[in-house]
C-alpha cells in the first residue's frame, strides 16, 4: 500500500474579494473556483450574501469570500450590509480589491480604498491585491494607464498594495496568476475543508438565490432592490424515492417572495398568476440541478412594506 505523503507546505486561509458594484466580483469568483456559485446580473448588487467558494490544489486551499458591494450606506440595509463586510474582512488573509479596468478610479474605488487603508497597517494588516478586472475590454496603453491610477490610489492613502494583478474572467487572462499570488499571501495550514467541497453556502440561500434570479428576470427595471427571498421550509416527502428503480426523493420547498407594494407583487405574480408560475418552472429546473433530487416549489409572494428601512423586518428577513 502507498501512502499518499502531504506536501512539504500546504498552505490555507481565507480570501475576500471587495469591489464597487459590477467590478466583476462575483463572474472572477466563478472563474477562480470553476462553478457557478454567486448568481451573476448585468445589474449592481444582485450578491447580497456572503457566498463561499473553494479553490482546492494538492499544496493550497483558498477560501473565497464573495461580499456583497462595499458602498456608500443609503439605507439600513447598506449600513448592515458594509457591517458585514467589515466584519469578514477583519477575518481574512488576504483582500483581493477589484477595480475594473474599463472604468477610470473614481469616488466609489477611494472610499473604498479609505475603508482598507485601517486594515493594511498594525501587527494584524491585512495584506490587499489590487486585481485590475476586465483586462480583455481595454488596450495594452490603457491597461498601463489605468495600473499606474490604481497604484498611486493605495499611495494617496499612504498604503501600498501587496501586489497588482490584471486579470481577464472572461477570457481567463491571468487567472491562475491571481491564484498563486492569492495563495502566497495564505498561511501555512491543513485543508480547512476536507476534500475541497466546492460551496459551503447553506443549500436554503443558494436555492433563495435561484429563485430570486428567475423572479427579477426581466423586470429588473420595475423591482430594483426590492425582492427578497427566504426559504421557509425544505422538506423530503416521505417514501417518495425508490433507490432500486434510481428514482430520487421528492422535496417540497416552500418559499417566500417579500415585496414592498402591492404595484410589486402584481409584476411578480402576472396576469392570472402566469408569470409567477413561469419563475417557479424555470428556478424548480436549477434548485433540481443544485439538490439532485425532484422537486415541488411553493412560492408565495408578500408585501413587507419598506422592509429596507425596518431592523424587525431586516432580521426576519436574515440580514
Ligand atoms: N468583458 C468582461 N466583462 C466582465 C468580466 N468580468 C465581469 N464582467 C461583466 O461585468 C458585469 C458585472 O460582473 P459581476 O461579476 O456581476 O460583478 P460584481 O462585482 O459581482 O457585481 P455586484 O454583485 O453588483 O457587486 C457582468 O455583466 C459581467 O459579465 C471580464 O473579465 N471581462
Amino acid at each position: 500500500m502507498t501512502e499518499t505523503v502531504p506536501p512539504a507546505e500546504h498552505r490555507s486561509g481565507f480570501a475576500c474579494l471587495v469591489g464597487r458594484p459590477n467590478a466583476g466580483k462575483s463572474t472572477l469568483t466563478n472563474a477562480l473556483v470553476g462553478e457557478k456559485v454567486a448568481i451573476m446580473s448585468a445589474r449592481p448588487q444582485t450578491t447580497r450574501h456572503t457566498i463561499r467558494g473553494i479553490v482546492h490544489r494538492p499544496d493550497a486551499q483558498l477560501v473565497l469570500v464573495d461580499t456583497p458591494g462595499l458602498h456608500r450606506p443609503r439605507t439600513l440595509l447598506g449600513q448592515r450590509l458594509n457591517d458585514l463586510v467589515r466584519e469578514t474582512l477583519g477575518e481574512v488573509d488576504v483582500i483581493a480589491f477589484c477595480l475594473p479596468a474599463d472604468q477610470k478610479v473614481g469616488p466609489g474605488d477611494r472610499f473604498i480604498a479609505n475603508q482598507l487603508a485601517p486594515l493594511m497597517t498594525g501587527r494584524r494588516a491585512v495584506p490587499v491585491v489590487a486585481v485590475v478586472t476586465k483586462a480583455d475590454l481595454v488596450d495594452r496603453g490603457r491597461l498601463a494607464e489605468h495600473l499606474l491610477a490604481v497604484d498611486a490610489l493605495a499611495r494617496e492613502a499612504d498604503r501600498e498594495w501587496a501586489d497588482i494583478v490584471p486579470v481577464s474572467a472572461k477570457d481567463g487572462f491571468q487567472v491562475s496568476t491571481l491564484e498563486d499570488v492569492l495563495v502566497s499571501h495564505l498561511p501555512a495550514g491543513p485543508e480547512l475543508y476536507p476534500g475541497g467541497e466546492l460551496t459551503d453556502e447553506p443549500e436554503q440561500v443558494m436555492v433563495a438565490e435561484l429563485v430570486r434570479e428567475a423572479a427579477l428576470e426581466g423586470v429588473r427595471d420595475e423591482l430594483p432592490h426590492s425582492l427578497a427571498v427566504v426559504v421557509e421550509e425544505i422538506i423530503e416527502r416521505e417514501g417518495s424515492a425508490d433507490p432500486d428503480k434510481g428514482r430520487p426523493p421528492l422535496l417540497d420547498v416552500r418559499v417566500n417572495l417579500y415585496v414592498e407594494r402591492d404595484s410589486q407583487k402584481a409584476i411578480v405574480i402576472g396576469r392570472g398568476g402566469s408569470r409567477l408560475r413561469e419563475v417557479g418552472t424555470n428556478a424548480r429546473q436549477g434548485i433540481e440541478r443544485l439538490l439532485g433530487a425532484r422537486v415541488y416549489l411553493d412560492l408565495h409572494v408578500k408585501v413587507a412594506r419598506d422592509w429596507q428601512r425596518d431592523p424587525k423586518q431586516l432580521r426576519k428577513l436574515g440580514f
